[in-house]
């Protein structure tokens, strides 16, 4: 498939992932040489998910966090989207759980730690995700965590903590109040998801899971699961804390950031303050300039030469 708006500026090479209605390709940015991801979608075809589009579009350009792919160029066609991103040539953390069965409580906690700061940072946004799952959580090469797939995130008016009613994601990550198509705070589905998460990647299989869905709705009713002899008890408790079948109940992101288990010293990202980070981001068009200085600021961060041929 030849797309004429991307030649001379982006080479299209294999397919990397497609859900839906989006295929992902890797591709490289010509003038850099980088690898990049370009999310393709067909305008015929999004028909009533053209508002998950723009609800993808609108928050991945107000994000800027080491834990969440970064959003470089959007490319709109009458017949496409072409949304260019970071490339996480890790892959999917799913695939990186399944070929090892499970991960040791260490590892598991290092990546825990970086999916909860991106979901800090969206929170304190007003964003939630609502789709945390291990499909939406890919690896750089040097196997830091890439949030993908804002496509539900909300971003209420009334503000984060404003009640929400749209039944999304998936079931397997689904809170019980979602599940009783209750009104639901999205910060609080976010902590369940993530309790959801870190019991997959600790124990190598998840704590609710039924091939039939009402089987399914049934467990995570009941808030019951098995808790593996080989997990420590403070990893049992952090996670009964989180899959709290009470969203008033459940721990929130505030107290798990300050959680003896995570500890997390939250690393300051950019050289400048986030808010003045926020203020360029916001004034960027993601136009191929965006795109550039990005990549170079990535090359320069890497060491690298700040090869550049503006011929392109
Ligand atoms: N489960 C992920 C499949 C690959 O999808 C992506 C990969 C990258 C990626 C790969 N390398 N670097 C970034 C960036 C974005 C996506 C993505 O948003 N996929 C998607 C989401 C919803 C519907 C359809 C497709």
């Amino acid at each position: 498939m030849r797309y004429d708006v991307l030649r001379g500026f982006y080479e299209v090479e294999k397919t990397i992932g497609c859900g839906g209605f989006a295929k992902v390709k890797l591709g490289t940015h010509i003038a850099t040489g980088e690898k990049v991801a370009i999310k393709i979608m067909d305008k015929a075809s999004l028909n009533d998910d053209l508002p998950r589009i723009k609800l993808e579009l609108r928050a991945l350009k107000s994000l800027s966090h080491q834990h969440i792919c970064k959003l470089y160029q959007v490319i709109e066609t009458d017949q496409h989207y072409f949304i260019i991103m970071e490339y996480c040539s890790g892959g999917e953390l799913f695939d990186h759980i399944v070929e090892k069965n499970r991960l040791t409580e260490s590892e598991s906690r290092m990546f825990f730690r970086q999916i909860l700061s991106a979901v800090a940072y969206l929170h304190s946004l007003g964003y939630a995700h609502r789709d945390l799952k291990p499909e939406n959580i890919l690896l750089d090469k040097n196997k830091n965590l890439k949030l993908i797939d804002f496509g539900l995130c909300a971003h209420p008016e009334g503000g984060i903590r404003s009640p929400l009613f749209t039944s999304c994601g998936s079931p397997t990550y689904a809170a019980p109040e979602l599940v009783l198509g209750k009104q639901y705070l999205g910060p609080e589905v976010d902590v369940w998801a993530m309790g959801i998460l870190l019991y997959a990647l600790m124990a190598g299989f998840l704590p609710f899971d039924e091939n039939n869905i009402h089987g399914l709705y049934k467990k995570i009713l009941s808030g019951k699961y098995e808790e593996p002899s080989f997990m420590s008890l403070e990893s049992k408790n952090l996670i009964k804390q989180m899959l709290q079948v009470d969203p008033k109940r459940r721990i929130t992101v505030t107290e798990l950031l300050a959680h003896p288990w995570i500890t997390l010293a939250l690393a300051r990202y950019h050289d400048v303050s986030l808010e003045e980070m926020w203020k360029y981001l916001k004034r960027w068009k993601y136009d191929y300039d965006t795109a550039t200085y990005l990549l170079l600021l990535i090359r320069k961060k890497r060491g690298s030469a700040l090869k550049f041929n503006s011929a392109a």
